[in-house]
């Protein structure tokens, strides 16, 4: 190979990945590339951006620490913003770029988009006379390979207890994270002024606050500080919190976005169990990253129905679309306390808790009884760790057309609250007051609902 492209996605780290690995391996030259791509950032569906504020401003940073650290290897990063297939197209013209390098993944909508790039590319290639551009899409976001699993890709189990069940017959070897010590050099001609910092620095906003920093510097600091503390051997007995910084391992923005991989988070783990012993609570945290890792081969096999309606047993859900309920769940604006002071959370933080997702999900398909394609596209935009096959697969699985061998869970949210917020400290900080309005001000027929 002479000069290839490495496309960052969710993999913003140069530590244990393995696509970065591959690419540094086989070329000779090297472009390092991340594309700020609007038209799908601001993409909009089911009334909802594709990129909402928190995840931008953490995106921005841990570009930042990527770009830092690229330095370091005597390496560059460029970030371009526009149109992805442009850049691309752009870079494989001028650069003679023979091969182009990303990690692959479930989601649906992410392969559909890296086989539009290639339909883009490819008649540049051969219209120049040249051999097509080796597109290399490795797999990388789970703790197992595909050939470790003990089945076949369509024979993934419909629920996570038989995934699970299976998998710990023989847990596979995981194996431990790579180190980059070198990347080859970027092609001489490559003008690194174009535009990188200038695109970053549109990116950062300076009006989002968060307690977490984009970066796999401050993820690995998470991951020290979590795991040289006690809280995993309680994160069993705490996980189900609502609203504690302590009670879950926050891995996940890092996770997300790819600062981390989850073989890290595995072998850290390991490292405590030796250090301060396993227990119950540790294997929890295993058993959450199996969860993870369900999500993504499930995704890979059900392709477009973990975006559909009727999700991934063809079941129509008796939901649909009500445009006041959806924005007045979204404002946390609902009769109920505990779901409003949720939806201003998220909306203030970028994330919630586990059981706070559960809730306020739940309460938007049974007690709203609105589409629940709508929701989770909503979190898709507010997350600051949305992970799509994570987002959606829970969705379905709340929503009674995924995962779930129940057919989906409804909360009851007086009990919720009794059991999560007895004594309404969570309400009153997150002001979810109940709202003296119903939830409708018209009727079926679409008269005023008298006050
Ligand atoms: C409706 C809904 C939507 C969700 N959307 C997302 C999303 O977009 N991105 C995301 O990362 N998680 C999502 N989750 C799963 C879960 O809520 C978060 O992973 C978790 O709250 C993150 O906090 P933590 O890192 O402290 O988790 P911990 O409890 O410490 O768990 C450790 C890790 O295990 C994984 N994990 C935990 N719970 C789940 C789960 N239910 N499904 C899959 N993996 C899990 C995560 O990677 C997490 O970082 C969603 C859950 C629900 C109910």
């Amino acid at each position: 190979m002479n000069t290839g492209i490495f496309l960052f996605s969710n993999d913003l780290r140069i530590q244990d990945n393995r696509a970065l690995f591959e690419a540094a391996r086989q070329c000779q030259r090297l472009i390092l590339l991340y594309v700020i791509d609007e038209r799908q950032n601001n993409h909009e569906q089911y009334q909802c951006k594709a990129v909402g504020q928190h995840r931008q401003a953490f995106i921005a940073q841990a570009l930042t620490d990527l770009a830092q650290q690229v330095l370091l290897l005597d390496q560059h990063l460029v970030i371009q913003k526009g149109a992805t297939s442009e850049v691309l197209k752009h870079l494989v013209t001028v650069y003679d770029v023979d091969a182009i390098y990303y990690s692959a993944t479930g989601d649906h909508r992410q392969q559909q988009l890296f086989a539009h790039y290639q339909q883009q590319i490819t008649p540049i290639r051969i219209g120049a006379g040249k051999a097509d551009v080796n597109w290399q899409g490795i797999w990388q976001h789970t703790l197992f390979e595909q050939a470790q699993l003990p089945f076949a890709l369509d024979d993934i189990p419909t629920t996570f207890s038989k995934f699970r069940r299976q998998l710990e017959k023989q847990v596979p070897a995981i194996a431990k994270p790579q180190q980059l010590t070198s990347l080859p050099p970027s092609p001489e001609l490559l003008a690194f002024d174009l535009g990188s910092d200038a695109a970053l620095a549109a990116l950062l906003n300076p009006d989002t606050t968060s307690f977490f920093d984009g970066g796999s510097h401050a993820g690995e600091l998470q991951l020290a500080i979590y795991f040289q503390s006690e809280l995993a051997q309680h994160y069993k007995e705490t996980r189900n919190a609502l609203d504690d910084w302590s009670s879950s391992t926050k891995f996940s923005p890092w996770l997300a976005a790819g600062c981390l991989s989850p073989r890290q988070v595995y072998w850290a783990l390991k490292k405590h169990e030796l250090q301060q012993g396993e227990n119950e609570s540790t294997y929890w945290i295993f058993f959450e990253l199996l969860w993870r890792d369900y999500f993504h081969w499930l995704a890979q096999k059900i392709g477009a129905h973990l975006y559909a309606f009727t999700g991934m047993h063809d079941h129509k859900p008796l939901t649909s679309f009500h445009g006041e309920r959806f924005v007045k769940w979204q404002l946390g604006l609902t009769p109920y306390p505990l779901v409003n002071a949720i939806m201003h959370q998220l909306n203030d933080t970028g994330y919630i808790s586990n059981r706070a997702r559960q809730i306020t999900a739940s309460c938007l398909v049974n007690e709203l009884s609105l589409d629940w394609r709508y929701g989770a596209a909503y979190f898709q935009q507010q997350l600051i760790d949305y992970d799509a096959v994570v987002n959606w697969g829970n969705w379905q699985y709340i929503a009674g057309v995924g995962a779930d061998p129940r057919g989906g869970r409804h909360f009851n949210l007086q009990k919720q609250q009794q059991l999560f917020d007895s004594n309404n400290e969570y309400i009153a900080k997150w002001h979810g007051e109940q709202l003296a309005e119903p939830i409708d001000s018209v009727d079926i027929v679409d008269w005023p609902i008298a006050k």
